[in-house]
């Protein structure tokens, strides 16, 4: 028996700073047929509703950029979900931006409501402000604080109108269950980007973190091996990759917040290929590709989609 793939697109970009991400998935699905890959023929392929209209008119939420449309599209992620994971297929979601991943994780917790979820998340930044303490209001740098129910006043550097703080505290319910992840359960590959407030919590969550140096000193296996280890007591594990954990130098500048010295193409293939071997990781997300800001041509869409056929590949081989 071989494991089924859905592959659910999300193009709303509303939560990145920069414009453009809302075409990442295109990009891929571009590099695919340019290559003669059939890969998003032969699987199924579902689309989430686009809120990108939310871009076309000033926000009321300065610290919490179109919460308002993120809470939607939270709803709907939590409902497809759960979806496809209760009809027994595998999520693989290519988003734009990374903001809409706390709703990835409210559906993987809204179809197993008792199990306990790790999160491996591989990106240049830890996305783990609040509307409290960042630096930005964009929400792309909030979905992890979303889904362990996070405030950190401790750090809180905005005064945050009582609007927001509702929307706010919403948006963290989604899928009724408000603290989703456990801190323990969470592990950080290739973060190297992150402001003090956020610094402040990790360390006092004690969220476990491999930096860049780490995989290029230690190795895939001895990574794969430990985030194992940590996350030994959950019973599913969510990987997301943000294709700006890779070095801009050794892909391209197509992403919204590139940030230099990452890990290298060949170590993320490597990284998501051995994480998708592992049974279990019931889903994958793949964001944050810009072809707008590509000085490459379709370079980081045809990076990312080699890691996307690769782990596609494994994951419709496991038993
Ligand atoms: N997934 C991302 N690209 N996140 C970027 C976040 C950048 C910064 N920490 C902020 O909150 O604005």
């Amino acid at each position: 028996m071989s494991t089924n793939v859905t592959f659910l697109i999300n193009k709303s970009e509303i939560t990145a700073g920069t414009r453009g991400a809302s075409l990442g998935p295109d990009a891929i699905m571009t590099a695919a047929r340019t290559k003669g890959s059939y890969l998003f023929g032969e699987n199924t392929l579902e689309q989430l509703n686009i809120t990108n209209a939310f871009l076309d008119r000033p926000t009321k939420y300065p610290f919490a950029k179109r919460i308002d449309g993120l809470l939607s599209v939270y709803q709907e992620l939590n409902t497809k979900v759960a979806d496809i994971l209760n009809k027994n297929s595998f999520p693989i979601i290519l988003a734009a931006d990374h903001g809409s991943a706390g709703g990835t994780i409210s559906g993987i917790k809204s179809a197993f409501p008792d199990k306990r979820i790790g999160v491996v998340w591989i990106d240049a930044h830890a996305d783990i402000h609040t509307p409290y303490t960042t630096p930005s209001g964009n929400m792309h740098g909030m979905p992890l604080a979303s889904v362990m129910n996070l405030d950190n006043l401790e750090c809180k550097v905005n005064e945050v109108d009582p609007e927001t703080v509702s929307l706010w505290n919403e948006l963290k319910a989604v899928g009724g269950i408000t603290q989703k992840i456990n801190p323990k359960d969470v592990v950080y590959v290739g973060v190297r980007d992150t402001e003090e407030q956020e610094e402040k919590i990790i360390k006092q969550l004690g969220i476990k973190w491999f930096t860049v140096d780490d995989v290029h000193n230690q190795g895939i296996t001895a990574i794969v091996q430990q985030i194992e280890e940590q996350l030994k007591d959950c019973d599913f594990v969510y990987v997301t990759f943000d294709v700006d954990s890779m070095d801009p130098e050794l892909t391209s500048y197509g992403t919204g917040t590139p940030v230099p010295n990452g890990i290298s193409p060949i170590e993320a293939k490597g990284l998501l290929t051995a994480l998708s071997q592992n049974q279990k990781t019931v889903c994958l997300e793949i964001v944050e590709v810009n072809p707008c800001l590509d000085e490459k041509g379709n370079t980081m869409a045809e990076v990312t989609l080699e890691i996307v056929e690769a782990i596609t590949d494994v994951i419709k081989n496991r038993k």
